[in-house]
């Protein structure tokens, strides 16, 4: 039987990244909580990089720094080689609680980025209507959020990022407020939409079992302060079927990996 995940073999050079966001030296503070200290981050075009770490390492902070919703004490972030210092179009963001608007629909909540980017109505609803059936959604454009599963109003906050069209999604622990099937299935989707969407996604966990199934890079923070420890390439073929990726021995030895460098920080 062929084996479902392959672990590429070694180059003799390693492949040139084409970085689409580039981190460096970001420091920052909160009073005096030193959050992250001296990051240096390239994150390469089209892949899907993860945050990793225990709790309180920064990965949020880095996340809303790179969208940013926030300032550093120092450093710079670079996207397509120009510096940004505040939100832009080429940087969507999906919040952990979707951040959805109780009073509109879910074809209103995937439209409004668009609307506030003065798309006319047609226009923007008909690509609303696109990335809802994207994400498994076509039918529920027009329930309000109370009528939607949590993990379909997370399937309209990422609808919503896909719809404005930036080359980059900047998403927050978006599976930790749905149960474990879905988590999986969206995992699933996540995947498909990487490989089919030609964007790059910035993903924040701290799920090791998650970051290694979907992710081509993971970046190991370590806490207090938050600094880079480890960068990971997991380098798993996610073409087959995805219950045989879950034991497949490579996906199993990078878990353990993982866990060996992140169990000191265990509280
Ligand atoms: N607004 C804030 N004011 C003060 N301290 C903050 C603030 N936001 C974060 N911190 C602190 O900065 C550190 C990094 O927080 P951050 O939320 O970025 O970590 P995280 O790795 O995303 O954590 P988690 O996995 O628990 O979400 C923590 O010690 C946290 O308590």
């Amino acid at each position: 039987m062929r084996a479902a995940v392959l672990r590429k073999e070694p180059s003799s050079m390693p492949a040139p990244i084409d970085p689409i966001v580039e981190v460096r030296g970001i420091s920052k503070s909160y009073g005096s909580t030193e959050a992250l200290r001296g990051i240096d981050l390239d994150f390469p075009r089209g892949k899907l990089s993860s945050l990793l770490g225990p709790s309180g390492c920064g990965k949020t902070t880095l996340l809303k720094i790179i969208a940013g919703l926030i300032k550093a004490n120092a450093g710079s972030i670079a996207v397509d080689g120009k510096v940004v210092t505040a939100p832009g179009p080429e940087r969507a963001f999906v919040f952990q609680d979707f951040a959805l608007m109780p009073w509109a629909t879910a074809l209103r909540n995937v439209a409004f980025g668009l609307e506030l980017r003065g798309k006319a109505r047609a226009e923007r609803e008909e690509i609303a209507r696109h990335y809802i059936a994207e994400v498994g959604l076509a039918g529920f454009e027009d329930k309000y959020p109370h009528q939607l599963s949590g993990g379909m109003r997370q399937r309209v906050g990422l609808a919503r990022a896909l719809s404005v069209d930036a080359d980059v999604l900047l998403l927050d622990e978006p599976f930790s407020a749905v149960d474990e099937q879905n988590r999986r299935k969206f995992q699933e989707d996540l995947i498909r939409l990487r490989s089919n969407q030609n964007k790059t996604f910035i993903f924040v966990t701290h799920s090791i079992e998650e970051a290694v199934y979907i992710s081509d890079r993971i970046v190991l923070l370590s806490p207090r302060p938050g600094r880079v420890s480890q960068i990971i390439e997991p380098e798993i073929d996610r073409s087959g079927d995805p219950d045989l990726i879950h034991r497949d021995k490579h996906y199993l030895d990078t878990v353990q990996e993982i866990w060996q460098g992140l169990k000191q920080y265990a509280e």
